[in-house]
């Protein structure tokens, strides 16, 4: 059975576990097991979209780390002392949850040889990130300090964790005496001055992005570990939790991130609201916009409406082939027709041209879209729908890079959503 599993988030269009996800469904072979982006604005609306698309597990992150365990139905206990989970997954239709984020930042360490046993470590910054490491650093290291800029927050977590509180103030004397920094706030710019650093200081940095701490450990020649080995080495336990297989690393090489795409794609069923949503888009961002069904109509000089009536679905499935295929641009949004999944060519070309935001709609939904029953492919009858978007759902879910649920939300409230979601992946 096809196993479809996500990572939630607010933002989280530029996370990098599908790409991690997709390299291990590689290695171990699991062709059915598909891994996406789902982007969510409340931890209620995560849980509507795990029943709309069967999802057999989740990975969460910021904001909702702590708020989604109100509806889990069983809790592990190192989340539970955590009070925090990174992963859920169905297990006998219950929803059980997990976290493996404090493996991550152990088994990214112990990855670089470097022996826990006796080294000062400072923690910056008192969020999920920062009480995961100090919860895993604890079961190796007694010698660790906290600092966090809302003070308040580090002194609870020194509290209930028992390590050292410090002012956020005196990181610049602090910072001369430690032998790693694990720093685990999501900035470019460091908030403190670099020079007091000492010259053996490993530097840890949850945040993935290149940044200022980054390029300074390389001009120093500090050993640096990266928020992208962190995010592997969460995965893979997830991995486990999600489809009870272990990963061999040594075979993680060549990760295609593959983000970088500049074109911005939007998918869906009839009337999700691709052209609406991808024309503000544009002009939001000031790219260009095309509308796939907009080319067509042109070259025939006809409606979609009259060319599926006139000279039916092959045909206008073709020269939409044609069209896509031949498309040049290389900085702009494209709506593209609900159709296109049943053709592998087009679907093959998205894959390294444009980045893909799947606009999820619900048949019941579509259905009380203005004009709905005006399409040859859409005759008002909600069961022949749910049959098509089954059809259609495996397809979609494997192109989609980012999934945006339009139900019961205002057109505007959608616009800002993948405006919010596009900025932040190309920001
Ligand atoms: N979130 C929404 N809530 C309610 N109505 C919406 C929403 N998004 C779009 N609509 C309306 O639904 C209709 C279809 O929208 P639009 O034409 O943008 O969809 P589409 O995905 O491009 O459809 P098509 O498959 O026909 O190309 C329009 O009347 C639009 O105003
Ligand atoms: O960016 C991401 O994809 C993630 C970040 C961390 O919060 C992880 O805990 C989460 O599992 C995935
Ligand atoms: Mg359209």
């Amino acid at each position: 059975m096809n196993k479809y599993l996500a990572v939630s988030g607010f933002p989280v269009s530029h996370s990098l576990s599908p790409p991690i996800f997709r390299r291990f469904f590689e290695i171990n072979k699991n062709k059915n097991s598909y891994y996406t982006r789902l982007s969510c604005k409340t931890d209620e609306e995560i849980i509507y979209m795990m029943d709309k698309l069967k999802l057999g597990g989740i990975n969460i992150t910021s904001p909702f780390k702590k708020n989604i365990m109100k509806y889990l139905d069983g809790i592990q206990k190192d989340a539970l002392k955590m009070d925090a989970i990174n992963t859920a997954v169905y297990k006998k239709n219950e929803l059980i949850g997990y976290n493996t984020d404090y493996l991550g930042v152990l088994n990214s360490i112990r990855g670089k040889n470097i022996n826990l046993k006796g080294k000062k470590i400072l923690v910056l910054g008192a969020g999920g990130a920062g009480v995961s490491a100090i919860y895993g650093l604890k079961k190796y290291n007694n010698k660790i300090i906290i600092i966090n800029r809302t003070e308040k927050k580090a002194k609870e977590l020194a509290k209930k964790f028992n390590v050292t509180y410090k002012k956020y103030d005196n990181f610049k004397y602090i910072i001369r005496e430690v032998d790693i920094l694990i720093s685990t706030i999501p900035v470019n710019k460091f908030p403190f001055k670099l020079k007091n650093f000492p010259d053996n200081l490993i530097i840890f940095n949850a945040y993935y992005k290149t940044n200022q701490l980054e390029n300074f450990a390389k001009s120093r020649d500090l050993r640096y570990i990266d928020g992208l080995d962190w995010l592997i080495n969460q995965a893979v336990p997830a991995y486990r939790v999600f489809l009870n297989r272990s990963i061999d690393k040594n075979k993680i090489k060549n990760l295609n991130l593959g983000i970088n795409r500049k074109n911005i794609g939007i998918i869906g069923f009839m009337k999700a609201g691709k052209s609406t949503v991808g024309r503000k888009l544009a002009d939001k961002l000031g790219k260009d916009f095309v509308d796939i069904d907009r080319l067509i109509e042109k070259e025939e000089d006809a409606s979609v409406n009259d060319i599926f009536l006139k000279k039916g679905e092959g045909y206008f499935r073709k020269l939409e082939e044609k069209i896509i295929l031949n498309l040049k641009c290389k900085d702009c949004v494209i709506a593209y027709g609900g159709g296109i999944v049943k053709n592998p060519k087009i679907l093959r070309k998205l894959k390294n041209f444009s980045y893909n935001i799947w606009l999820w709609v619900s048949p019941e939904n579509v259905l009380g879209r203005k004009d709905s029953n005006k399409r040859p492919l859409l005759k008002n009858n909600k069961n022949e729908l749910s049959d098509m978007i089954k059809n259609r759902f495996n397809e979609y879910f494997k192109t989609a890079d980012l999934i945006i649920n339009t139900d019961n939300k205002r057109k505007k409230d959608v616009i800002k959503q993948v405006t919010y979601e596009v900025n932040n992946l190309l920001g």
